[in-house]
């Protein structure tokens, strides 16, 4: 594998770990980190709760994508897409010619442990009770799922090593 020009993309619902796996990866492999989330922040100088509240879901998922396409002239990078990023236009075909994609599949449990533990921060999630949140993770997890396994390698929590990744990666 060529890796002069690698990008890895990580997928996976939120609170699967793709901030936290993907600056992990990114210090090892000693390659930039990019948290997409945190690009269209940038760009549009405002929270993703406030881009939701004042423009909408249409309009956060197209500057989404501008922001996945201005990934294309990212070199040695580790990039976290944010959890719905995959699931909207063609994004994920994007994804999968631009670099080694790598699905993030946390179990439901442990997804409803973290997010719980970070109320506030989703728009798509608001604050619930443990039971109403499973049911709304199960039913995204469900429908994004054909999405999330387009990707070239599928980890299990407990394959989220990064050691695992640099295997797959032939490093
Ligand atoms: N392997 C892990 N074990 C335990 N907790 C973890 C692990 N990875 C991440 N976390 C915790 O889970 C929460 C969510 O992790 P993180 O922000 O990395 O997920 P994410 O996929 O980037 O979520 P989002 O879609 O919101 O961007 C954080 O509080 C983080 O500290
Ligand atoms: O799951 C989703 O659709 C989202 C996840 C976050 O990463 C953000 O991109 C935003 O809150 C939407
Ligand atoms: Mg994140």
């Amino acid at each position: 594998m060529v890796l002069k020009d690698l990008k890895v993309y990580l997928i996976g619902m939120p609170g699967s770990g793709k901030s936290t796996f993907g600056n992990a990866l990114a210090q090892q492999l000693a390659y930039t980190f990019v948290d997409l989330d945190a690009s269209i922040e940038e760009k549009e100088q405002a929270s993703i709760p406030e881009i939701f509240a004042h423009k909408g879901e249409a309009y956060f998922r197209i500057v989404e994508r501008e922001c996945l396409l201005e990934t294309a002239s990212l070199e040695q990078t580790v990039i976290a897409t944010g959890g719905g990023a995959p699931c909207f236009y063609n994004n994920i075909q994007f994804i999968k010619e631009q670099g080694v994609s790598i699905f993030l599949n946390t179990s439901i449990e442990e997804l409803a442990k973290r997010v719980s533990q970070q109320q506030g921060q989703r728009p798509l999630l608001p604050q619930q009770e443990k039971e109403e949140l499973m049911e709304e993770l199960q039913k995204k997890y469900a429908l994004r799922l054909p999405y999330y396994q387009q990707a070239q390698f599928s980890l299990n929590e407990a394959e989220q090593s990064v050691e695992a990744v640099l295997k797959l990666l032939g490093r």
